[in-house]
């Protein structure tokens, strides 16, 4: 999907809501229990009730890959059940070194070779150019870098300063930018630091940002829109928890896409104050 693609997305939906699709076996509701596949059930319903909501999908890989080869299957389900004009995210945080890139990148982009077709996959920088380049090398394919995270630990190495006093988050977004356009490349940005969000889009104008922290983490959609929204919204705001586990009684479906539409109600009003 391109970025205009994306942009049209958010406008025809009034929504730049990505639903986090984090499947537990062990919070999903019991009646569940007794079908063949039981993620892929839940997905199902959640997909049903939430698409007219939301632009994205994103299933954390753990939760498929904690399951074996059981959890790939309910994962190629689940993929081949989402409506095409939605942007699919694996959030798997990979990255190594460039040969074994390629193949992280195959598994998440190649449907031929692993039968997953995703527009995108969560990197981590660390490893550097070689490690995340060869996920490049998919035409339409967004590499998601992770660049400020939602967590605690983030400032553990996130926020350390290198010689020039610039902090190594910053330079993770300057140096990517010689490897790729904001047309295959976002970057991730935890709701929780909406407040670097200003300062981020000085080095980052254009680019998407996912952005995942609000709902069960507590990030403010108010201040992520006032202060990540660009001119094409180059915002996607993730919530998992706060949407599919909203209840886990037989009425999960309904109360999930409850929730992913007052999300949208808001985002709509965001859209109308802050896209410039
Ligand atoms: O900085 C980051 C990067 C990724 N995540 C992931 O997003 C969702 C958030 O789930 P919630 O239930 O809405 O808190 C989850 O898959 C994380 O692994 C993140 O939270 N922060």
């Amino acid at each position: 999907m391109t970025k205009a693609q994306l942009f049209d997305q958010i406008k025809q939906k009034k929504s730049y809501l990505c639903v986090g699709l984090d499947t537990d076996i062990q919070k999903i509701p019991q009646h569940l229990l007794v079908e063949k596949d039981p993620i892929f059930e839940f997905n199902r319903q959640i997909i049903d009730a939430t698409h007219q909501f939301a632009v994205a999908y994103k299933p954390n890989i753990a939760f498929y890959e904690a399951m074996g080869a059981k959890g790939w299957e309910s994962l190629q389900k689940t993929m081949e059940y989402i409506p095409k004009e939605c942007f699919t995210i694996a959030d798997a945080k990979r990255g190594d070194i460039g040969n074994t890139s390629g193949l992280y990148a195959r598994a998440f982009f190649d449907k031929n070779s692993s039968g997953l077709d995703f527009d995108s996959v969560t990197v981590a920088p660390y490893m550097g150019a070689d490690s995340v380049t060869p996920f490049l090398d998919f035409p339409n394919k967004w590499v998601i870098l992770l660049a400020l995270t939602s967590n605690g630990g983030s400032k553990d190495f996130q926020n350390l300063r290198l010689e020039d006093n610039k902090q190594l988050f910053e330079e993770v977004i300057r140096k990517s930018q010689e490897w790729a356009t904001d047309e295959q490349l976002m970057y991730v940005v935890g709701a929780t630091k909406a407040d670097m969000l200003t300062h981020i889009r000085t080095l980052a104008p254009e680019h998407f940002l996912l952005v995942p922290g609000v709902g069960a983490q507590g990030g403010s959609l108010e201040e992520v829109s006032k202060y990540g929204m660009n001119s094409h919204c180059g915002l996607l705001v993730n919530s998992s928890r706060g949407i599919i586990y909203a209840s886990t009684d037989k009425d999960f479906a309904k109360v999930a896409g409850e929730e992913a539409q007052k999300v949208q109600v808001e985002m709509e009003k965001y859209l109308n104050l802050y896209l410039s």
